[in-house]
């Protein structure tokens, strides 16, 4: 699992690590750190043109001495000071120390061709979206050549909530330190920031335990393991799905299958799409009557393509009175969100999968914070909620939250969240607690599904379900997880 940090954990770490450090010894870190990664990106260092854009704080400082390297290993650095009587002393002294050029933000900067430009406008220290000339200067290496280079957190970005408030550095990669920041990887901020790259200072022994991770493949391994010579199709659990209706009944089809293609042991159907379900998966166990006719099963999935009619609502309320984890997804989000206590009052795990539109529904709407947002309904209403986004987040009652890493923009075509609700509800079925995990663990798998069936061209929701059973291996397979690899 991957820790993700807020800005004020980071500074505690850093409060106890410069009390024992020499001076300047975190940020020296720092900058090697950043430097290596900018080696890297630019492949050679003598002769290549970088232009650090340098802001007041330390953010600043890690620029001007990565800069000086850069410098020391013959790039033609420029550094752009934003407030030249406040500029980091220490770093700017490096950099010309090693043969760097200084100017002012109205000076001839390079930009139009720098090979790499560094962002050190502003990191953890900063409030609000650019100011006029950081604002100004950071569009313009977006539109020029280089390589843009955020330092720490891309300036504008929000490094807690991944809120851009105004303009924002817009960056390719983003060399972070210490910790990942969840700004870095939802919201706009995930956006801004690239490909993320960590940097160890030596704050993890200081850092308190992160709130919000996430997943890796090996993570999720552990709750898609190969069935036990002991088991049988009862005891890898059994899902039961209330979704589809006579009018749509591929809803119920797609999320049959994704269930049975997540985990093969038994699904139960129950509803009105019943003819539909058996023409596309014989293996279901299909009942027309009500989800008390379909016999035991572990978890319900509830709501795709179900409607919003009297009917349905008592098939829901049904559904909801047992005593079983329960998937509240798409028109069981609506009648949830017109009666919010049929989820409240539930003991077992519930997990709401809103969209935006959806979530909105409950009251208040998501807003730049997505995790905030997310921890919020579900401690009102004691689920986990499970956002659906370009980074999906989780968060559950106690305010435990997952961003997920996976998944693809092929993704957003209709019927993939009917897919999800399938999944989900296999994995809520074998039990393994707590529910927030599954959930985090679902939309991993979900993501890595769409890469997989993604590969080769656009795809379509019952690519998805085809697809499930190699993802399972892949992940399986995957002894390492990757920070991020969306293909964003
Ligand atoms: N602590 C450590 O040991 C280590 C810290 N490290 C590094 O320090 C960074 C944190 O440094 P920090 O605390 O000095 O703040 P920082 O992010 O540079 O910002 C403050 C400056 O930004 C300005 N500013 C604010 N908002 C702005 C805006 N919207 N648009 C434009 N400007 C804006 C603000 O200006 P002011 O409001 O004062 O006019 C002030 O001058 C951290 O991200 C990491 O990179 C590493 O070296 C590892 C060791
Ligand atoms: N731009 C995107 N990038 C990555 N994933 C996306 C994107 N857009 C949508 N998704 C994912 O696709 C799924 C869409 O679900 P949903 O909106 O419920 O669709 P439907 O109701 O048609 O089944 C969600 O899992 C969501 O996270
Ligand atoms: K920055």
């Amino acid at each position: 699992m991957i820790g993700l940090s807020t800005a004020a954990e980071v500074r505690a770490a850093e409060d106890v690590l410069l009390a024992r450090t020499r001076e300047g010894v975190l940020m020296q870190r720092a900058a090697t750190g950043l430097a290596a990664v900018c080696l890297r990106l630019l492949g050679r260092a003598h002769g290549a043109r970088v232009t650090a854009l340098v802001g007041a704080g330390n953010n600043g400082g890690d620029a001007l001495f990565a800069g000086a390297r850069l410098a020391a290993r013959g790039a033609r650095v420029t550094a752009v000071l934003l407030d030249p009587d406040r500029a980091h002393p220490a770093g700017l002294a490096a950099l010309r120390r090693a043969g760097g050029r200084v100017t002012g933000p109205e000076g001839p900067d390079g930009l139009d061709r720098a090979d790499l430009v560094l962002d050190g406008v502003v990191g953890t220290g900063g409030r609000g979206g650019l100011r006029p000339p950081a604002a100004h200067l950071a569009a313009r290496a977006a539109a020029g050549p280089g390589v843009t280079v955020a330092v720490d957190v891309p300036s504008g970005v929000d490094a807690d909530t991944g809120a851009v408030d105004g303009e924002a550095f817009a960056a390719l990669h983003t060399v972070t330190f210490g910790a990942v920041k969840p700004g870095l990887v939802v919201g706009d901020g995930r956006g801004c920031a690239g490909t993320v790259h960590l940097v160890d200072i030596g704050l993890g022994p200081h850092l308190a335990a992160p709130r919000a991770h996430q997943l890796t493949d090996a993570d999720v391994a552990a709750h898609l393991q190969p069935p036990e010579p002991g088991d049988d199709k009862y005891s890898r659990g059994v899902v039961g799905v209330v979704a589809g209706s006579a009018v749509y009944p591929g809803a119920a089809v797609l999320c049959t299958g994704a269930a049975l293609r997540t985990r093969p042991g038994l699904v139960r159907y129950a509803g009105t799409a019943g003819d539909g379900v058996r023409a596309a998966w014989p293996e279901a166990i299909v009942t027309d009557g009500r989800p008390s006719d379909a016999g035991r099963v572990q978890a319900w999935v509830a709501g795709p393509g179900m409607g919003t009619d009297d009917d349905a609502r008592a098939t829901l309320a049904e559904v909801l009175a047992t005593d079983l984890p329960v998937v509240v997804d798409a028109d069981a989000l609506t009648m949830a969100a017109r009666e919010p206590d049929l989820v409240r009052d539930r003991r077992a795990p519930t997990v709401l999968t809103p969209h935006d539109r959806e979530f909105a529904r409950f009251g208040v709407p998501v807003g730049a914070d997505r995790i905030g947002a997310a921890r919020r309904l579900a401690a009102e209403l004691g689920a986990v909620v499970l956002l659906k986004g370009d980074a999906t987040v989780v968060a559950g009652p106690d305010g435990t939250a997952f961003v997920n890493a996976t998944g693809t923009a092929e993704l957003a075509t209709a019927g993939t969240g009917d897919v999800l609700a399938g999944i989900l509800g296999a994995l809520l079925a074998t039990g393994t607690p707590p529910a927030e995990t599954a959930a985090a663990a679902a939309a991993h798998l979900h993501g890595r599904t769409g890469q997989l069936a993604s590969a080769r061209g656009p795809l379509v929701a019952s690519d998805l379900v085809r697809h499930l059973p190699g993802a399972v291996g892949l992940v399986r397979g995957s002894a390492t997880g990757s920070l991020r690899d969306s293909g964003a």
